[in-house]
């Protein structure tokens, strides 16, 4: 796909001269209280680029692209546009030049239509109205361009896939004249085929003279769609304008981090899976009812004359788990000491089942059993005190009490085991907290910081400190690392590793497969709320469960939901 016209300029500005830069952004610094965001920045982009923009959490990428957006007013510095200074007071001021963002966390109105939300506040709209004839029209040209004809200009925001959202936030900016857009982490939501798309639209966007720049900490997108770097790190630029498609990923996690990271995957303990499920099998040849007939890393290896090891119970336990129009009957075990992974599109079911073993979501039918026990459905007091955490996709808005320091959102869950005589201990919970927090490198150190502040990745790391503190049985992580940077993702998977190996049972959804495949011990694969594929982790690669997930997936119409 590839838009049909570039967006012309605007009115007020002519192009750039050969080889100037688009947009030069020089010696911006931005603090909050207590943190230096921005130490003396220099950005250059030059038009129909796409201009990467990577960093670890906290580097500083989002609060120089708030102040490129004119959400944020920095402290010291010159930006220049097409070599004329400027000052970009408001988002309407960047706007008016050409400017747009495409944030992580969309900044649409879910209730309004796709046409409303692409024209809302537009100078195009009269009296403050959106005439919604004319802007559905214009909207569906707009979606065409973006290879989505299929979005209905009329629907409610909220109906559409994360894809979909996003596809409507990128239509509202090419409602405008857009010279510059900004992508936030554009693929963190995506599917792999949506990702295709994503790419085409860039380069349809950079072949008509547009230029982006793109934040991600998908490495291998950057030599995908990339031209050129800039690496931030502690609010500085470590390097500018690396070619995007030569420079070596090690040279680059090294510019981001001041180190190597060799070993993305910790090594598995064990060499097979410690559940029924070593082999590998598909949906046809699996009993309905789970056999548990574990070799377990947690009992020792029988030899001939052994008497038969005793078979551990499961941690958890699904039995003809159901939720009417998400997923069918499930039936699985998870056993102390070992990573299961859910792989699955978007919209396969895999996060509503961790959402239904959570008790977030009451089944249908069927039932959870921890240790053994029968879990009381659609509670998650229930699920928590039977030893069960989950870290939701969303953090921001199901997992984190975004004005409370970041003490009390990783004590949250464990707050009785500092109450002393009815009294909370908070010097005893502050430390706990704060260790925890250390365990997993959050950044800052400071753990009287609102949470709202971390940056995101440093957000999710609060969310995994709570469990860790809590000391969980059965670990629910859905999309563990997504906004979490390349160095982060190595403690974390390692973290994971460690908890699974001192006995915590974890239930792991990830889009990104090679996570899954790295990680896990055993995966079951889904296709439309059904488990296709149930196997060994090592015996998969990524083509045959991209070949799992998406066979049938054309012919299977939405009607024919669990
Ligand atoms: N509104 C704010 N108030 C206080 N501190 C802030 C605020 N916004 C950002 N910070 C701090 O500024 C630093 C840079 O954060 P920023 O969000 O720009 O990082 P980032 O590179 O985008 O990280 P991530 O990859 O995790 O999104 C962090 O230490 C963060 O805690």
């Amino acid at each position: 796909m590839a838009p049909e016209r570039h967006p012309g300029p605007p009115a007020s500005s002519g192009p750039p001269g050969p080889g100037e830069p688009l947009l030069t952004m020089h010696g911006i610094s931005k603090s909050f209280p207590g943190v230096r965001a921005l130490d003396g920045v220099d950005l250059d982009v030059t038009a129909g680029e796409t201009h990467c923009l990577l960093g670890q959490n906290g580097a500083g990428k989002s609060t120089l692209i708030k102040v490129l957006a004119g959400a944020h007013q920095p402290d010291a510095g010159e930006i220049r546009w097409q070599g004329t200074p400027v000052v970009l007071k408001s988002p309407a001021a960047a706007m008016g030049l050409g400017i747009a963002t495409i944030y992580q966390e969309l900044d649409l109105v879910e209730h309004l239509s796709v046409a409303e939300n692409v024209f809302l506040g537009h100078e195009r709209a009269t009296m403050g109205f959106v005439r919604s004839r004319e802007a559905r029209t214009a909207t569906a040209a707009i979606l065409g361009r973006l290879g989505h004809p299929e979005i209905d200009p009329g629907a409610p925001v909220g109906s559409l896939s994360a894809a979909g959202q996003q596809i409507a936030s990128m239509a509202r900016a090419l409602s405008h004249d857009v010279r510059l857009i900004v992508m936030d982490e554009p693929s963190a939501a995506l599917d792999p085929d949506e990702v295709g798309n994503l790419f085409r639209i860039v380069a349809g966007l950079t072949g008509a003279g547009v230029a982006v720049v793109y934040i991600s900490h998908r490495l291998e997108e950057i030599r995908q769609v990339g031209d050129r770097v800039t690496v931030l790190k502690d609010g500085r630029a470590a390097a500018r304008g690396l070619a995007a498609r030569t420079t070596a990923t090690r040279d680059i996690v090294t510019l981001m981090t001041g180190r190597t990271v060799e070993h993305t995957f910790p090594v598995r303990q064990h060499t097979a899976p410690p559940g029924p499920s070593a082999t590998t099998a598909t949906t046809e040849d699996r009993a309905p009812t789970p056999t548990p007939a574990p070799a377990t890393a947690l009992t020792p290896t029988p030899t001939p004359t052994s008497v038969p090891t005793p078979v551990p119970t499961p941690a958890l336990t699904a039995q003809g788990l159901t939720r009417r129009g998400e997923f069918a009957p499930l039936d699985f075990d998870l056993y102390p000491g070992e990573i299961l992974g859910l792989a699955g599109l978007v919209g396969s079911g895999r996060s509503e089942i961790l959402e239904t073993v959570f008790g977030a979501r009451r089944p249908t039918a069927g039932r959870v059993l921890v240790d053994g026990r029968p879990l009381r459905p659609g509670s998650v007091p229930a699920a928590v005190r039977a030893g069960l955490g989950l870290a939701p996709e969303e953090r921001k808005s199901q997992a984190l009490l975004l004005l409370e320091p970041v003490h009390r959102n990783v004590s949250v869950s464990s707050l009785p085991r500092f109450s002393r005589a009815g009294w909370l201990d908070r010097a005893a919970e502050r430390s706990a907290a704060r260790t925890a927090a250390r365990n997993l490198s959050l950044r800052p150190d400071d753990p009287d910081r609102p949470v709202r502040t971390l940056s995101g990745g440093n957000q999710q790391k609060a969310v995994l400190a709570r469990w860790l503190l809590r000391g969980c049985r059965v670990l629910l992580l859905d999309e563990p690392t997504r906004g979490v940077d390349v160095g982060a993702r190595a403690e974390l998977y390692a973290l994971v590793r460690r908890l699974a190996d001192d006995g915590v049972a974890v239930l792991l959804v990830s889009s990104e497969l090679p996570e899954v495949l790295g990680l896990a011990d055993r995966v079951l694969v889904l296709r439309e709320g059904r488990v296709v594929h149930e196997g060994s982790a090592a015996a998969l690669d990524e083509h045959r469960v991209l070949d799992l997930v998406m066979a049938g997936s054309a012919d299977t119409a939405r009607g024919d939901r669990p």
